[in-house]
């Protein structure tokens, strides 16, 4: 499942375009495979209104019309703002004439039990002007199944601000999905957002991280294996008054696999924690050992941050650390602002959209708006791993690639989840070889816990502490041979 920016889209019909496959004929695909998509949730009888642009979104409504003409649904095509401009459109709008099917430039009496905005698409200007405005209004009060062909008009395709907009049921995008399906207040527009192959070949920079990647990439161990197999993690983590944090993030890193966990936490927290972990091994005043450089051996990867609060400490430990060539996730505690100066292995940032607003000085309310493109950016010039926490997790690389996640619910929306996910990152990185899958199965396995609690309990009363209940069982479905 792939994401396309405008100029991505843009960029990949002009290639198709340059080497023989024109406008025309993608519009031509585009318009039938919508055809062959929506007719699966149409009933024959309905009475059905696509509204059409005078750009190529409009176009792909008047192909879809003409199937439907030609297979007897009863459909009203009408160009409330006047008949197509784009050369594709046109010539469809030609031929769609030409076979004799009608059309209007005004809306009929209805009632409409479905509508089809085909408005406007990723040629989409913001501010919309009073009568598009209008006429989405209109169609919001509308009791009918409202389909959205590519964005709901009214949104932009790659930013999260939006307009008065359709309110659709359904949106179908061309290609790939838009990043507006993926960020805030657009994604509330889509409704149900599903992706139309129209043949152009997949080359996207960002994907959703999917089911079958998590089964592709994690696979059953081999009976040979032992608790070396899987390294060993130092976290570090916990409070006298957060001891808390440390169990969450260790029980993360235990329960998805890791080989050993130490914990570095006070000795008060360890004594807690230590009653439901007693698997891990401790660090007793762990900060401020490994603040004056003592560190244990055999380490494979390490996560600061869950419950500490001590920014001179945390300071120290991450200086000492820096020349290690060990994976480093940084999360809560750790997340000060900082430059993340050259290092050699990877560093992965595990920010909430506050914490993120603090590291980059942007406001959350643009952060929400933009998620893929800021945190990419970022990725890029700090030369860290982002995982910008929320719903529809973003995790960004320093080459421009990215994942977004589609698991969770608000039942993560609370103290302590975070934690968890930071344990379960360090365990994967630990514990499989490719650092790329391993972090994308570690949050997708996080949210597809809270989606598996929800069908059990109400999400208000899931905790944190839940998430690592339901772990092996969400694993034993996924990971084969
Ligand atoms: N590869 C693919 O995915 C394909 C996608 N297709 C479809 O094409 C559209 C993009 O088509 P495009 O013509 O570039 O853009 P739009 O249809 O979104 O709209 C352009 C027209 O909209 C007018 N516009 C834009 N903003 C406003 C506004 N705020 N108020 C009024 N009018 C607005 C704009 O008018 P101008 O006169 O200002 O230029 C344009 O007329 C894509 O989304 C897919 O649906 C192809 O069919 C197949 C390949
Ligand atoms: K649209």
């Amino acid at each position: 499942m792939f994401i396309y920016r405008e100029v991505e889209i843009r960029k990949a019909d002009e290639t198709a375009a340059q080497n023989g496959l024109s406008g025309n004929a993608l519009m031509e695909t585009a318009g039938r495979s919508l055809f062959l998509r929506i007719k699966e949730i149409l009933n024959k009888n309905s009475r059905i209104l696509i509204l059409s642009g005078r750009g190529n979104n409009g176009g792909d409504g008047i192909v879809l019309a003409r199937y439907l003409n030609q297979w007897g649904y009863k459909v009203d095509l009408v160009f409330p703002f006047g008949e197509p401009k784009s050369d594709s459109a046109s010539e469809h709008f030609r031929y769609y004439k030409s076979v004799g099917y009608s059309w209007s430039t005004s809306i009929g009496d209805g009632p409409y039990d479905v509508i089809i905005d085909a408005l406007l698409g990723v040629g989409t200007r913001l501010p919309l002007n009073q009568s598009y405005q209008d006429l989405l209004k209109w169609c919001n009060q509308q009791h009918a199944l409202k389909i959205a062909i590519d964005i709901p008009t009214g949104v932009l395709a790659d930013r999260g601000e939006a307009d008065i907009a359709f309110h659709a049921d359904y949106t179908f995008s061309l290609h790939g999905f838009k990043p507006s399906t993926f960020l805030l207040p657009s994604n509330t527009y889509f409704g149900q957002a599903e992706s139309i192959d129209i043949g152009l070949p997949q080359d996207a920079k960002w994907k959703i991280w999917s089911e079958k990647n998590v089964k592709r990439t994690m696979k059953k161990r081999g009976s040979n294996s032992h608790k070396g197999t899987f390294g060993t993690g130092l976290l570090v983590a916990g409070t006298d008054e957060m001891p808390g944090s440390a169990m969450l993030a260790g029980l993360g890193a235990m329960k998805i696999g890791i080989g050993k966990l130490v914990i570095a936490t006070t000795p008060y927290a360890a004594s807690i924690i230590a009653t439901r972990l007693p698997e891990a091994t401790y660090l007793h005043d762990g900060l401020n050992k490994l603040a004056v450089g003592t560190f244990p051996d055999g380490i494979r990867a390490m996560a600061i941050g869950p419950g500490l609060t001590d920014e001179k400490l945390i300071d120290q430990v991450l200086e000492n650390v820096w020349e290690k060539e060990i994976p480093l996730v940084i999360d809560a505690g750790a997340l000060g602002k900082r430059e993340f100066a050259p290092r050699k292995a990877p560093i992965i940032i595990t920010p909430h959209p506050g914490e993120f607003s603090r590291l980059t000085g942007l406001s959350v309310k643009e952060i929400e708006a933009n998620r893929l493109e800021i945190s990419s950016q970022f990725a890029l010039q700090k030369n860290v791993i982002v995982v910008l926490k929320g719903a529809n997790t973003v995790i960004a690389f320093p080459n421009g690639t990215g994942f977004i996640n589609r698991t969770g619910n608000a039942a993560l929306a609370k103290g302590g989840s975070g934690d968890t996910l930071t344990g379960m990152i360090l365990g994967l990185i630990c514990s499989e070889s490719d650092i790329t899958s391993a972090i994308a199965n570690a949050v997708y396995l996080h949210g597809l816990c809270a989606d598996e609690l929800v069908k059990e309990q109400n999400e208000r009363s899931i905790v944190a502490g839940d998430i690592t209940n339901v772990l092996g069982r969400v694993m034993n479905r996924l990971i084969t041979d």
